[in-house]
């Protein structure tokens, strides 16, 4: 299988790093946008100004926003469009059977508590699909800073072709067969993330940020496994990796927002108008109740969602947290354990 031509469907910060890296990688590249006016902008000064301002983008990096200029002549659809937006971007497009799907975005359907690949498998069954996700801020990407990803395929070949058509040496995907395990990383480091940054706006120290991302790795691993897929890949680029980057960084959209909450800000001020999207924000209810109907314990989720969607304050949540019992670390790991 060669993978040549790439469509790449959205044109936020990381569908346009992605653009940039597969062309980089030698592929022909074509960048869609849902609004004219912005593929006209782009086209006109070889910039997305909005979302990755300071990147140029080469002259042959075709930028349309005809969903039928983009799909027809692609090889493989990259799929960069937000998770709430996903389903309905998907319906307004004709994708003819066959044609692999690389889902990018980090999240789960909020209507109806699904992860990103069942909602492919729902819409368009006959199409084989894949994950890329992994620690990968886009404006570093786009700056050809080294960055490896987790490219993810239950279909080995299709994950070989893949990591053939986007490789280059700055930009580094790591292939695997454990989709599940892998978008279920990305979705939920978002909401872990924005816990992050609540215990950062409290000034809760770092011992509890630290303890913060070891167990929600525990709560990620869990819950991955309930729905298929491999402890293991937690402890890959997709899991430990993106865990520890949006846990630790400003440049995190969801980091920023939980600290900005830690700090007693309103979450309606802080969403504000700004155009980007913060995904935690909507994976963390349906995160909580998949968690609840799978009967997975993930307490640090359900005190996201009580913050964001309850009206909770942060530090009632914290304590909440701090009074639950301490035990065995690991499930395997009591006394009883051989
Ligand atoms: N930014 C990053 O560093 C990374 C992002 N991701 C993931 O990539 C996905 C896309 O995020 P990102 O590129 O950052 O997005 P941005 O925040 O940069 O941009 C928001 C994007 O969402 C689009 N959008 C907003 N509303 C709608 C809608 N109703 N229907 C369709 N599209 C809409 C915007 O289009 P418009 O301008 O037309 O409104 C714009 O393209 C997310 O799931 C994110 O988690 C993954 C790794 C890194
Ligand atoms: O997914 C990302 C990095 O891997 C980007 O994180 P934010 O959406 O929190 O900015």
């Amino acid at each position: 299988m060669t993978i040549d031509r790439i469509a790449v469907l959205g044109a936020g910060a990381w569908g346009t790093a992605l653009a940039l890296e597969a062309h980089r990688a030698g592929r022909k590249v074509t960048l869609w946008t849902r609004r004219p006016e912005q593929a006209d902008e782009i086209r006109r000064s070889r910039e997305n100004a909005v979302y990755l301002p300071g990147i140029a983008l080469p002259d042959d990096l075709a930028v349309t926003s005809d969903p039928a200029e983009a799909i027809d002549s692609a090889d493989v659809l990259l799929l960069v469009v937000p998770a709430q937006h996903m389903r309905a971007a998907l319906s307004s497009f004709e994708i003819p059977p066959g044609l692999p799907l690389v889902s990018a975005a980090k999240g789960i359907e909020n209507t109806t508590d699904k992860t990103m690949s069942e909602v492919l498998a729902e819409m368009l069954p006959d199409n084989p699909a894949a994950v890329l996700s992994g620690p990968s801020f886009a404006g570093e990407a786009a700056a050809g800073k080294p960055t490896a990803v987790t490219l993810a395929a239950p279909d080995e070949r299709l994950a070989l072709a893949l990591i053939e058509a986007f490789g280059t040496r700055t930009f580094r995907p790591y292939g695997s067969t454990d989709l599940v395990g892998a978008e279920v990383g990305g979705a939920v480091k978002n909401v872990l993330a924005i816990a992050a940054g609540i215990v950062a706006g409290m000034e809760l120290g770092e011992n509890a940020r630290a303890a913060l991302i070891t167990r929600g790795l525990a709560e990620a691993t869990r819950f991955a496994v309930a729905l298929g897929g491999r402890a293991e890949t937690l402890m890959g680029l997709s899991g430990i990796g993106d865990l520890v980057l949006t846990c630790s960084s400003t440049t995190s959209r969801n980091f920023s927002l939980g600290a900005r909450l830690g700090k007693g800000e309103a979450l309606e001020a802080i969403l504000g108008r700004s155009p980007s999207v913060v995904e935690g924000v909507f994976t963390a209810a349906s995160l909580h109740r998949r968690a609840r109907t799978l009967e997975v314990e993930m307490p640090i989720a359900e005190g996201v969602d009580a913050v964001l969607n309850r009206g909770i304050d942060p530090g009632t949540v914290v304590k909440e947290l701090l009074s639950r019992p301490v035990g065995w670390e690991f499930a395997d790991a009591g006394p009883s354990a051989s």
